[in-house]
């Protein structure tokens, strides 16, 4: 998807577009991207997102479900500079990440609640392509996501810029 626009504008012209009421701060050096969704749903456990990272990406996004939990983080420089080379489009994670200062090199974006320097258990529980919600937003899989420096939106179909 083109990712050039910006969430201002597409929700000037949707305004009923679902809008992510979190504080998510931005990581990485590309703060505007889209795709379609993908989700986990995991709890300080990274095992899903680390083998889903590791496969294509085919241009989607990510939608990682934490729980919201600041223990342990979920995504570091290692899977993020996976998930760039496998073809991800950006990574949202209602969670913690670490290794910030590298991933603020890669070309890439990723949208989480803070760092954590603490990592997650690799056991592999949690869920993948599940819907999610949080920040008041629900993420069907199959979605299209736009995530910009303003935020973060969702829409059952693509929004075109005027
Ligand atoms: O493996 C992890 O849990 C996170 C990490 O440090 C990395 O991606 O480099």
């Amino acid at each position: 998807m083109n990712a050039d626009f910006a969430t201002a504008d597409l929700i000037d012209l949707a305004p009923d577009t679902p809008s992510c009421q979190l504080p998510l701060q931005h990581f990485g050096r590309r703060p505007r991207f889209c795709g379609r969704v993908r989700t986990v749903r995991c709890f300080q456990d990274n095992g899903l997102v680390k083998q889903l990272l590791n496969s294509p990406g085919n241009g989607d996004v990510l939608v990682v479900d934490g729980g919201g939990s600041r223990y342990s983080a979920l995504v570091g420089d290692m899977i993020a500079e996976a998930a760039c080379s496998n073809g991800w489009a950006g990574v949202i994670v209602h969670g913690v990440i670490r290794d910030s200062v590298a991933i603020g090199q890669m070309d890439f974006g990723i949208k989480a609640l803070g760092t954590n320097p603490k990592k997650s258990a690799k056991d592999s529980v949690g869920e993948v392509d599940v819907v999610v919600c949080f920040g008041e937003v629900t993420f069907t899989p199959g979605d299209y996501v736009y995530s910009d420096e303003d935020g973060v939106l969702v829409s059952k179909a693509p929004i075109e810029a005027a």
